[in-house]
């Protein structure tokens, strides 16, 4: 078992990554002084997959788990389905020391942290990532949310789980679509923190396409790793932590544009990338060279480098309400070269108009 230790103080967790691993959760939660009632909130796809090996395993360590299943996709992060496991928390009996489990992708993750993080002001959380997006990235660091109408993960909190627990087993199960998305994410890493792990992906892309148990475990730790890192010097993103929303600005208003139905998160993540490559060599920050070998990589992995259709007017419109706004200016995350990231708000309209027309 790989394990990844993330260090918070008292918000201190460890991520366990090893193969069969959700039928070793009971086991690793019974060490945390835990409660024995149990909810776990899942979705109605991998419900029938896990939920059955995941509460046996809990029963086996003397738990009490009752499950929740949520309608797949984004539009469950929401506040109507919020209060949905609100109600079943509160009609199941969880008390403080009642733990909430997340089984599934990052948008069963950032909505059972959110109501973990509310209900009765807090209670502890566990991240049983099923997806590669969910385990390279969104069950780490504590960013829990559900969307609003005007904007995405508008209304969350950070809250940290105990624990982390991944099985690169289930992403046998997965679509090859959400395996790419994860992907994308992935490529996010090396851009911001590893050139050489930027290589490995160029070296190894067939590989992860292919599932390759070997690769793609490696590249859940080391994910996670960098992760890690970054989260534990900043964990409420005051500075270094909005590196790892490289991307976002742009694919969170591609996100919602269409409607959170035409573009996973990954594949908006995907084009934000691109097109944050691109305002990086506008502004004079990167060489063509380096854009171009971030192109490559992403359409190597069949990720989208632009979303066709969409109107750079419309998609300006989400920008002013990225997290990363201060004092009415973005902040973008933009590229000086493979591996290094900076953070500037130094960058004209004229030259977001320009790169939102070459992604569109
Ligand atoms: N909190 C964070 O730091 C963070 C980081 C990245 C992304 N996110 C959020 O995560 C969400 C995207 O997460 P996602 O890409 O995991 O999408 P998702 O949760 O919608 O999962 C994608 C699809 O895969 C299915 N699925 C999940 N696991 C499966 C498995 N093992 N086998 C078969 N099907 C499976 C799901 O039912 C769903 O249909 C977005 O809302 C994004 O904003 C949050
Ligand atoms: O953990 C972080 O910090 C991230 O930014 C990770 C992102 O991949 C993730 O999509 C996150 O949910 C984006 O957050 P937001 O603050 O831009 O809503
Ligand atoms: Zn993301």
């Amino acid at each position: 078992m790989a394990e990844v230790n993330v260090n918070l103080d008292a918000h201190s967790y460890t991520i366990h990554i090893t193969t069969g691993g959700i039928s070793r959760v009971g086991e690793l939660m019974s060490k945390l002084s835990l409660g024995n009632k149990i909810l776990i909130v899942t979705d109605d796809n991998v419900c029938p997959l896990y939920a059955a090996t995941l509460s046996g395993s809990l029963v086996a360590a003397g738990f009490k788990p009752t499950v929740l299943a949520v309608t797949p996709g984004e539009s469950s992060k929401s506040l109507t389905t919020a209060n949905t496991v609100f109600t079943e928390a509160i009609a199941s009996g969880l008390d403080r020391k009642s733990a909430i489990i997340a089984l599934g992708g990052g948008v069963v993750g950032d909505l059972a942290g959110f109501v973990a993080a509310s209900y009765l002001r807090g209670v502890p959380f566990i991240q049983v990532p099923t997806t590669l997006l969910a385990q390279v990235d969104s069950s780490v660091g504590g960013k829990t949310a559900v969307n609003h109408e005007l904007g995405k993960n508008l209304i969350g909190a950070f809250y940290q789980p105990r624990m982390v627990a991944i099985d690169p087993q289930v992403l046998d199960t997965l679509n090859d679509r959400e395996l790419k998305a994860g992907l994308a994410e992935v490529v996010k890493y090396g851009v911001i923190a590893d050139s050489d792990f930027f290589t490995y992906l160029q070296d190894n892309a067939s590989a992860l396409l292919a599932r390759d148990p070997v690769v793609l475990t490696h590249v859940i730790g080391k994910c996670c790793q960098i992760k890690a890192n970054i989260v534990a010097q900043d964990e409420r993103e005051s500075s270094l932590r909005m590196i790892l929303n490289f991307g976002h600005t742009i694919g969170h208003a591609i996100e919602a544009e269409g409607g959170y139905s035409e573009y996973n998160h990954g594949e908006g993540v995907a084009i934000g990338m691109h097109a944050a490559a691109l305002i990086s060599q506008h502004a004079g920050l990167c060489e063509q060279s380096q854009v171009t070998a971030l192109k490559k990589l992403l359409n190597r992995l069949d990720l989208p480098l632009t979303a066709p259709g969409y109107h750079p007017k419309e998609l300006v419109r989400y920008l002013v309400r990225d997290k990363k706004v201060l004092n009415g200016k973005v902040n973008w995350v933009l590229m000086s070269q493979i591996g290094h990231v900076e953070i500037t708000h130094e960058i004209t309209e004229d030259t977001i108009a320009a790169v939102l027309e070459q992604v569109t």
